[in-house]
């Protein structure tokens, strides 16, 4: 006889971001939540969890949260979120996060290796393309079920800023942004719209060029902004539509980091392409016709993204 059970979701670093992640999938009721953070942060997590649990009763939903340093508190998960690891400050480069959160991301993944082998992956934490090229390579799942969050949140930024800029709805803005999730990452104006019609007829080629820019700056921004930290409200929102998509299996179109094996004319790298997220993961990625001058800024992304994971191969 069938028994249904929630799913088991983990969210691995119990820190703006994977708390933040964690209420709005409780919220939706996506599952239920284990929240894993390191020995000394134990007592946070856990103390976050229950706060957390007990939001249930007020906003109605039901949904287990529990906070842990013990790893064997993930078995069996049917997905893991990994935010593990250290944000930028202002002034640096995600890239400058690579030495510490590459350690990070090696001791997660063996982790999550042993104790929720057929989970799907779904990872943040910064160089995000780098980390999760880290990450598929130490746990050796098949790529499908190892995937980056970045273009979901860039996207978001872009859409944010057209739909200020016209004075629109959000609801009807579709961006569509590619490549790895640095400055030079490729907003694809071309490809976007509002209510179906193509961005240039809204807007002039000067403040669109002005979004552009914003856009790729847009973790910057924010970092700035604080003083301390990240971004983590659309980080989460964006970490919750993907694994909406594959638990639903929705086969939604929504931008990964997905490992390319001669898409776009790349091999052996993670980077950000428009892909088909379902049950099965990333089902199918997307390859579009682009013109020279976007290829060629795509191809500058991925160079950069290139470079950062060159340094880390030595070491994997
Ligand atoms: N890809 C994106 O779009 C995106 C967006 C936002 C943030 N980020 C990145 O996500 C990461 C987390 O950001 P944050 O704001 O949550 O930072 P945070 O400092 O608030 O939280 C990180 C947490 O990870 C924990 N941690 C460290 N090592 C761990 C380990 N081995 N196991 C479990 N937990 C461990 C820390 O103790 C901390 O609680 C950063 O690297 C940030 O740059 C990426
Ligand atoms: O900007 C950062 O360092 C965090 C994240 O990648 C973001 O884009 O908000």
């Amino acid at each position: 006889m069938a028994h249904f059970k929630r799913r088991k979701i983990a969210v691995i670093g119990a820190g703006f971001t994977g708390t933040t992640t964690a209420l709005m999938i409780a919220q939706k009721e996506l599952g239920d939540v284990v929240l894993v953070d390191i020995p000394s942060m134990e007592k946070p997590a856990r103390g976050k969890a229950l706060d957390m649990l007990e939001a249930g009763p007020v906003q109605k939903f039901d949904a287990a949260i529990t906070g842990t340093s013990d790893y064997g508190d993930i078995e069996d998960a049917d997905m893991v979120i990994i935010t593990a690891g250290i944000p930028r400050k202002p002034g640096m480069s995600r890239d400058e996060l690579v030495e510490t959160n590459a350690g990070i991301m090696k001791d997660v993944s063996a982790q999550v290796k042993k104790y929720a082998p057929e989970s799907y992956i779904l990872i943040l934490s910064n160089p995000v393309d780098a980390m999760t090229y880290t990450c598929f390579k130490e746990t050796g799942f098949p790529k499908n079920r190892v995937i980056g969050q970045s273009g979901v949140l860039d996207t978001a930024r872009f859409n944010t800023f057209v739909a200020q800029e016209i004075g629109v709805s959000v609801e009807d803005v579709t961006g569509f942004v590619l490549g790895g999730h640095g400055d030079s990452m490729v907003p694809l104006v071309r490809y976007s719209n509002a209510g179906g019609i193509p961005l240039d007829k809204l807007i002039d080629e000067e403040r669109m060029e002005a979004i552009v820019e914003r856009t790729r700056k847009g973790g910057g921004e924010i970092v700035g902004l604080l003083g301390e930290g990240s971004a983590y409200y659309a980080p989460a929102a964006s970490l919750v539509q993907m694994v909406e998509a594959i638990i639903k299996d929705k086969k939604r179109i929504l931008p990964s980091i997905a490992y390319l094996e001669g898409e776009y004319g790349y091999k052996d790298i993670y980077l950000g392409v428009p892909t088909i997220l379902g049950g099965n993961g990333i089902e199918s990625v997307i390859e579009l016709p682009l013109r020279k001058e976007e290829k060629d800024a795509l191809d500058k992304s991925a160079a950069a993204v290139e470079k950062v994971i060159s340094s880390l191969k030595k070491k994997l």
